[in-house]
């Protein structure tokens, strides 16, 4: 398995000192982990070198013979603009740094600095390069309106104009080494998604999922870490991690808005420093998987409500994918009938039946909360009892109804739109909300989660209703 160069563009090193340049590129390679470097000890073959056009970042000496820094600096501005430079001098003096950073350095670093603060600057330098790039990449897709590889994203059955959108974004951010984010309603495809992200990714190891939610710290620790033998009571082989199954592919994280606080500091540590220690051991070991998360949760409002930390908020979502539910991308559904229908005719070996124009018009007027893994096992369900040449609409009703929703034809038959149709006299606003919520939750079984969806509130303002209404605080 060969594996991927980092970053995706070339670092290139400049310093007439040998010995330097070799005792940085042994940092940068080694706790750095970064890979595609090349080193000049001449400055007259820096502007040749960018020419050639895979050179993204420059670390440059000041004092070298030829050519200084900061004249290579002022052609790299002018001739290479889209180049970041950090400068690396011998000298620590603030007119120079100034002059440099004018002259349009990202940074400017003294060699005595330490090998940490000279580490984290590369990293952001490199960060940086990386979202230049990515911006560009994604314009011109954008302007293009064309996918490059439409057979990543064949699984996913769209013709939705806001999913082609997701792809191209896809497609402009998989290759970065960067966390993605995908969020969306449970059911709308994010782990189709993630995948698509991992066949577009650079490595080419494995795609390897972890449900993280409610994660017990050891637990998640040895899940992703891995442990020495003898590390705690039973231990009696080495285990790798899922880190290390996942290296040069892509760990799926998946419902991490449910990752409990302790497992989101490990997480977090993993991702700064690139690095981490199976249980046991006290010799580290390199992050080399691309990371993929997921949530249904509203990870922003988890955040400001302090379930979710904030810094490691930000650094999952560098990239952020949203995935809109069902009920605002209907145009899909008689695509997306069609597919299930084939898929499920195939697995229940029956033919694959038509179905009653009606049926479309039934589906386009559900509200899908649970998106499209209910409309799946709607019509798995249809077609586990179909025996005619045509499909019945019945279980689809049967479904609809038992989510809470009256099919809209079925209601408008009825003439009964209005529920206080039959009431005499009209219940108070407080003792209507009272009977609402009481309703949702007899509708879910006391489930929170979907009461809340029915009721069009968010989960924990359901429960800090009930709570009051408990105490006999309701207003
Ligand atoms: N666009 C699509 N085309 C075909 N099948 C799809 C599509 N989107 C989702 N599905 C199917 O719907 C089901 C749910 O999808 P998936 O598991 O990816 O959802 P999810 O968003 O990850 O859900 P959860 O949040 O519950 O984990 C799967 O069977 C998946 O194959």
């Amino acid at each position: 398995m060969s594996e991927a160069l980092y970053p995706a563009f070339g670092v290139l090193l400049v310093d007439d000192e040998a010995p330097w340049l070799r005792s940085l590129r042994m940092t940068l390679e080694g706790p750095g982990a970064i890979s595609n470097i090349t080193a000049l000890t001449d400055s007259r073959l820096v502007m040749g070198a960018l020419d050639r056009g895979d050179i993204g970042l420059v670390l440059l000496d000041l004092t070298m013979p030829y050519l200084s820094g900061q004249e290579l600096l002022a052609r790299i501005a002018e001739e290479h603009p889209e180049v970041t430079v950090v400068v690396l001098s011998g000298l620590n003096q603030i007119e120079t740094a100034v002059s440099c950073m004018r002259l349009g350095a990202f940074d400017y670093l003294v060699k005595t600095d330490e090998e940490d603060r000279i580490l984290e600057s590369v990293r952001r330098a490199i960060r940086m390069q990386e979202l230049q790039l990515e911006n560009k990449e994604m314009r011109r897709r954008f302007l293009n309106d064309r996918l490059e590889c439409p057979e990543a994203f064949a699984p996913i059955v769209t013709s939705n104009k806001a999913m082609r959108s997701i792809f191209q974004y896809i497609e402009a951010v998989a290759k970065s080494t960067q966390p993605i984010l995908v969020t969306g309603e449970s059911g709308v495809g994010k782990e189709l998604i993630a995948r698509a992200i991992h066949t577009l990714s650079r490595g080419d190891g494995p795609l390897v999922p972890v449900n993280v939610a409610g994660l017990e710290d050891n637990v998640f620790t040895d899940t992703l870490f891995g442990h020495k033998k003898g590390a705690f009571t039973g231990a009696d082989e080495s285990r790798s991690g899922m880190v290390e199954q996942a290296a040069e592919g892509t760990l799926f994280l998946d419902e991490i808005g449910d990752l409990s606080l302790p497992c989101q500091v490990k997480l977090l540590r993993l991702l700064q420093e690139g690095e981490y220690y199976p249980l046991g051991s006290d010799q580290p070991k390199q992050l080399r998987a691309r990371i993929v998360v997921a949530t249904h949760h509203d990870l922003s409002k988890k955040k400001d409500a302090g379930g979710f930390r904030k810094d490691l908020y930000f650094r999952l979502r560098a990239h952020h994918v949203h995935i809109p539910p069902l009920r605002e991308r209907k145009d899909d559904i008689p695509l997306l009938l069609d597919h299930f229908l084939k898929e499920s005719a195939e697995v229940f070996g029956k033919k694959v039946p038509s179905y009653p124009k009606e049926l479309l018009t039934l589906l386009g007027n559900y509200s899908f909360p649970g998106n499209l893994r209910e409309l799946r096992s709607m019509v798995y369900d249809a077609m586990s009892v179909h025996s005619s040449r045509m499909l019945s609409m019945n279980s689809f009703r049967q479904a609809m109804e038992v989510q809470g929703e009256v099919p809209a034809e079925q209601a408008a038959a009825a003439g009964e739109q209005n529920v206080f149709y039959s009431c005499p006299e009209i219940p108070t606003l407080s003792a209507a909300v009272e009977q609402l919520v009481a309703e949702a939750m007899r509708r879910s079984d006391n489930n929170q989660s979907m009461a809340s969806r029915m009721l069009g509130i968010s989960q924990p303002a359901l429960s800090k209703r009930l709570k009051l209404q408990r105490d006999g605080k309701a207003e």
